[in-house]
This record gives C-alpha cells, sequence and structure tokens, in this order.
C-alpha cells in the first residue's frame, strides 16, 4: 500500500504529561500531531482548548492538525491560529455558514480542513471542493477515543478520493476513528493518505510508539 502519514491523536495520551507525549510521538515517526477539541455539546466529551494547543506548539514542530468539535465554531478560530494551528478543521454543522468559516480560516493563514461525520453525506462537500485543504472521514461517531471501526466509511472514503481527482487540486483525504493497522489498510487503498490514530499509536508506552506508528505505516 502506499505509505500514508500518521497524525496520532492526543485524545488518547497520559494528558499528566501531554508535552512530553507529544515530543515522544514526534520522535517516534508521527507526521502531524493531531488536536481533538471538545465542547460537550457538539460532542459529548470535554477536552482541552487554545492555552493547551500554545503550551504544546514548543514540543513539537510537526504540523498541528487541529480538529475542532465545538459550536458555534467561528469565534474560536482566531485563538486557535494564534495558539499554533497549522490546520483547522471544522464541522459543516457546528455553524450556520461552513462556506464562511473555511475562508475565514484561509484569512488567518491557516489551512482549511471540513470533516465529515459518519452520517454526513459526501453532497456537503459539492460547493467548498476550492476551499478546503483536507477532507477528514470519521470512522467513528465523535466524541470519544477507543471506538470501533464503522467500515461503511470506506465507500465515502472512496467517493471523496474521486472528487479530488475532479477538483485537480492538492487536498489530503484524512480518515479518523478506530484506525489500526488493519483498518489503515483499508483506508489507503480507498484513497485515503493521513490516517489519525489514538488507542493505536499510544497503546503499550511511549517504548511502543515508534513500532506502533511503523505498523500503522505498513512498514512490519
Ligand atoms: O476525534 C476522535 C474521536 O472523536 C478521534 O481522533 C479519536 O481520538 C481517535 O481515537 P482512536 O479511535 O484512534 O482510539
Amino acid at each position: 500500500m502506499a505509505t500514508p502519514l500518521i497524525s496520532p491523536s492526543i485524545l488518547s495520551a497520559d494528558f499528566a504529561r501531554l508535552g512530553e507525549e507529544v515530543r515522544a510521538v514526534d520522535q517516534a515517526g508521527a507526521d502531524w500531531i493531531h488536536i481533538d477539541v471538545m465542547d460537550g455539546h457538539f460532542v459529548p466529551n470535554l477536552t482541552i482548548g487554545p492555552d493547551v494547543v500554545k503550551a504544546l506548539r514548543p514540543h513539537s514542530d510537526k504540523t498541528f492538525d487541529v480538529h475542532l468539535m465545538i459550536s458555534p465554531v467561528d469565534p474560536y478560530l482566531e485563538a486557535f491560529a494564534e495558539a499554533g494551528a497549522d490546520i483547522i478543521t471544522v464541522h459543516p454543522e457546528a455553524g450556520p455558514h461552513v462556506h464562511r468559516t473555511l475562508q475565514a480560516i484561509r484569512a488567518l493563514g491557516k489551512k482549511a480542513g471540513v470533516v465529515l461525520n459518519p452520517g454526513t453525506p459526501v453532497e456537503v462537500l459539492d460547493n467548498l471542493m476550492d476551499l478546503v485543504d483536507l477532507i477528514l472521514v470519521m470512522s467513528v461517531n465523535p466524541g470519544f477515543g477507543g471506538q470501533s471501526f464503522i467500515h461503511s466509511q470506506l465507500d465515502k472514503v472512496r467517493a471523496i478520493r474521486g472528487m479530488i481527482e475532479r477538483a485537480g487540486r492538492d487536498i489530503h483525504l484524512e480518515v479518523d476513528g478506530g484506525v489500526n493497522p488493519e483498518t489503515a489498510k483499508l483506508c489507503v487503498d480507498a484513497g485515503a493518505d493521513v490516517l489519525v490514530a489514538g488507542s493505536a499509536t499510544f497503546k503499550g508506552g511511549p517504548s511502543q510508539y515508534a513500532a506502533n506508528i511503523a505498523a500503522l505505516k505498513g512498514e512490519v
């Protein structure tokens, strides 16, 4: 299979040692760092805000891939941009005007991502393709790490890969949720080029991170 970029979700890291954990996965071969921001309203869990992103920024030069699961989302874009996010990814359901939200992310000098929940149809992308640098397909319902991969999302990945080819632009296609070495291969074969993995990266503690990331890349 083609080698995907791996973006470990720090949701599965040891939150008491978050800076060290980010450094550890960076040194273990992570390509990006995936940061899940949850508000207890748009999704049924609470995580972190821009101050934590800012505190983590000195721990890695890798791309900070920030997934905002918050509503409303527009009032917080600037804070996450200033905190050091490189890519800011939003849900179409998180505000009244997703087109305007993506424009606002680009205006802040950041890459813009849009994310589709398992129940969100691909048609939502029809008028957004020229505004996105990343499309994230959730292969679990967002809110928690450690859930099982929803295989029906692979058809969505295949459909979006076709849309990207037709758009003729360089757009990353990322999958998140229940990604392990077995499902990673299915995602890459379906057209994904970036994989988010929480449990499968952080399992076994820091001594295992390099092996876990290599396994996700299909290198072992
Ligand atoms: O955004 C989310 C969940 O909402 C994901 O990023 C999870 O954190 C992935 O965890 P695993 O399924 O890989 O354990």
